[in-house]
This record gives C-alpha cells, structure tokens and sequence, in this order.
C-alpha cells in the first residue's frame, strides 16, 4: 500500500522545491512563532503558491480563529493540522467555520493517553500520533523525540492515521512495521540543525520511507 509522506516545517523555497521533486505527497507549513520553522503570512504565501500537486498541511497549536482564517488565506491548505490541546469541541467549530479536513495530532506517552482517540476519531479526519513533549518544552512537537511504537501495535482506527516523532531514515521502516501506519511525518531528522532543512537529508528520507512501502496498511 502506498504510504503517505509528509514532510514537515518546510521555509524557504529550496527545500520545499526539494521535498516537492523527492515525491513528498504532503507539505507541513508551521504557524506557530515560538517554533524555528514558524513561518510568516507573506512567506507562507509564496511557497504556497509553489506547491502544485502535493497536499498543503498548514499546522498551528491552539490557534484562535483570526491565526486560522489568516494561515488559511495566506497559504491555502487543504488540510489543518492540530497540534495543541483543541478539544473535540473546538475542532468541531473549526471544521464548521473553516470548512477544511483537520488532522488532528495525539500526543503519546502512555497507552493512558490514547483513552481520547473514540472522541477525536468521530470528528477528525485523520489522527496523528507524536511523542508528549516534555513539560517545559518550548513547543509541542518538533522536538526529535520518539514514542513507544508499540502502543500503537493492532491499532483498530477507522480512520487514516500517521506517525511522527523522531523519525530518520533509519528508523523509518521500524516505525512502520510496528505500528501499521498509513503515513509518516517528519520535521527535526530531516535538518542540520532546528530549523534548518537539509534538501540531501530530506531525499534520503523520502527514499527510506517509499522502500517501506510494501508493510504500510
Ligand atoms: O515542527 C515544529 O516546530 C512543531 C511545532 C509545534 C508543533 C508541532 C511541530 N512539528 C511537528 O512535530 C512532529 C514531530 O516532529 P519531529 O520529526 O520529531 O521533529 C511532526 O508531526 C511535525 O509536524
């Protein structure tokens, strides 16, 4: 089964470019100013507009609606990535008022914290699961950090999900094979340093992951 390849916190126009040419099938956008891959609106703005095919994830945390309808209209996503602590509530409101699919990410640490999947599965359109980030983190994800993938193993989810959190290259394929994902999302193991976008690292990354093909669900 083909899997989903997305790479994330993209900045400049070269690296995007070279995501783009490597096959990345979704680009990760980064609204969120304590973040090193924060982008502004004019920037978001005209990488957006570099983008043809592959889909445009637009990712905020905990935003209110003006950061939203103003990521939204710079950009032009097609699909909202969630990754604070939006309740069900608030998704809800932000798939009625903005009209777009939400890719809602699950911060995990223990198998305590997949108890609120029933409720986001009924309202999201895909789940994401990332490693909790540690309390005095600056940000809630892009921070390296893998998760116990075993947690995921026989996952019964109706719904497309990926995985994310400290993947590489090299451990690409373990995360898969464990836990069955249809799709993968990396930031931080494809830089030179935070922020920093590695077009080299980026190839290789899609390359190890596309290999992988074969075990995804
Ligand atoms: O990339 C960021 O800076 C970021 C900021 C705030 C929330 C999420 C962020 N990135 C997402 O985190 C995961 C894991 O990234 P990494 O590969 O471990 O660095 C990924 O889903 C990014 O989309």
């Amino acid at each position: 089964m083909p899997l989903t390849v997305k790479i994330c916190g993209l900045s400049t126009p070269e690296t995007l470019d070279a995501a783009l040419v490597a096959g990345a099938d979704m680009v990760g956008f980064v609204f969120f100013p304590p973040s090193p891959r924060h982008v502004s609106l004019d920037v978001a703005e005209k990488l957006g507009r570099q983008v043809k095919k592959a889909v445009k994830v637009a990712l905020s945390v905990d935003a209110d609606d003006a950061l939203l309808a103003n990521s939204i209209e710079a950009l032009r996503p097609q699909i909202l990535q969630l990754h604070g602590k939006e309740s069900v509530a608030r998704i809800r409101d932000i798939k009625q008022k903005f009209g777009l699919p939400v890719m809602k990410a699950i911060a995990v640490e223990t198998a305590a914290d997949l108890a609120a999947l029933p409720g986001y599965a009924a309202v999201c359109d895909r789940i994401l699961f990332d490693a909790k980030a540690p309390k005095d983190a600056t940000r809630p994800g892009g921070l390296g950090a893998v998760f116990d993938w075993h947690l995921l193993e026989g996952l019964d989810l109706k719904l497309p999900f990926m995985v994310s959190g400290g993947l590489n290259e090299e451990n690409v394929a373990e995360a898969v094979r464990i836990t069955r994902a249809g799709g993968v999302d990396i930031s931080s193991g494809v830089e030179s340093a935070p922020g920093i976008k590695d077009p080299d690292m980026i190839r290789n990354f899609i390359r190890a992951a596309r290999a992988t093909e074969e075990l995804a669900t």
